[in-house]
């Protein structure tokens, strides 16, 4: 029988695919995440959705797998995970009194088919001052997210207002991966 493959290695994910009440295993994927400047974001989200999905789907090929990935978006500029505090702080300045866009690439690969979009959802923060920003790059949250922070954490309380889907925030969109998941039964 077919199985359901999640290759991704983020925590949040897992906790969000449960929800759609499927049984399914995780192999993490280990292929480079790269941004090609000649195509538009949505299409370089879509692409590395594939290939994370495509590289587990290589050794499973008779299986059902899924690949995501999530950037944050401001003012043209792509935030991927801060790589020190610095990178941290800087990120979260950027963010602070701005509307900016989350943006996630979700893939689903078969032998018979396979799937790939993007879905944006959009994320007002308030004006913060330096004590906010301090304190928030101390704690761990920043490290592993896109963009610097996360909205399922301390983070919610810098947040005003967000347009679209909650879920692609925090890294899959369960509405739009249980619509593609129809399209393979
Ligand atoms: C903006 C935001 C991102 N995130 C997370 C979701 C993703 O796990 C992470 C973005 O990194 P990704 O590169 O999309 O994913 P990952 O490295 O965690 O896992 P994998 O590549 O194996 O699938 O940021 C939050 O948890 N909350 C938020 O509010």
């Amino acid at each position: 029988m077919r199985k359901i493959i999640l290759a991704s290695a983020s925590p949040r994910r897992k906790e969000l695919l449960k929800l759609l009440d499927i049984d399914f295993d995780i192999i993490v994927s280990t292929c480079e995440e790269v941004f090609d400047e000649e195509l538009s974001v949505y299409e370089n989200l879509k692409n590395i959705a594939y290939s994370k999905a495509y590289d587990v789907f290589k050794d499973n090929g008779d299986n059902l797998v899924i690949g995501a990935d999530t950037i944050v978006y401001l003012e043209g500029r792509v935030l991927l995970k801060p790589k020190d505090k610095d990178d941290a702080r800087g990120m979260i300045k950027s963010l602070s009194g701005k509307t900016h866009s989350v943006i996630s690439g979700i893939s689903v690969i078969t032998k018979e088919k396979s799937l790939k979009t993007a879905v944006e959802t959009k994320v007002t923060f308030k004006e913060l001052n330096d004590e906010e920003i301090e304190g928030y790059i101390n704690t761990n949250e920043p490290y592993d997210k896109a963009g610097g922070y996360a909205v399922q954490g301390i983070a919610g309380k810098f947040i005003s207002k967000i347009e679209g889907d909650y879920f692609n925030v925090v890294g899959l969109s369960i509405s739009t991966l249980y619509d593609m998941l129809k399209e393979f039964r």
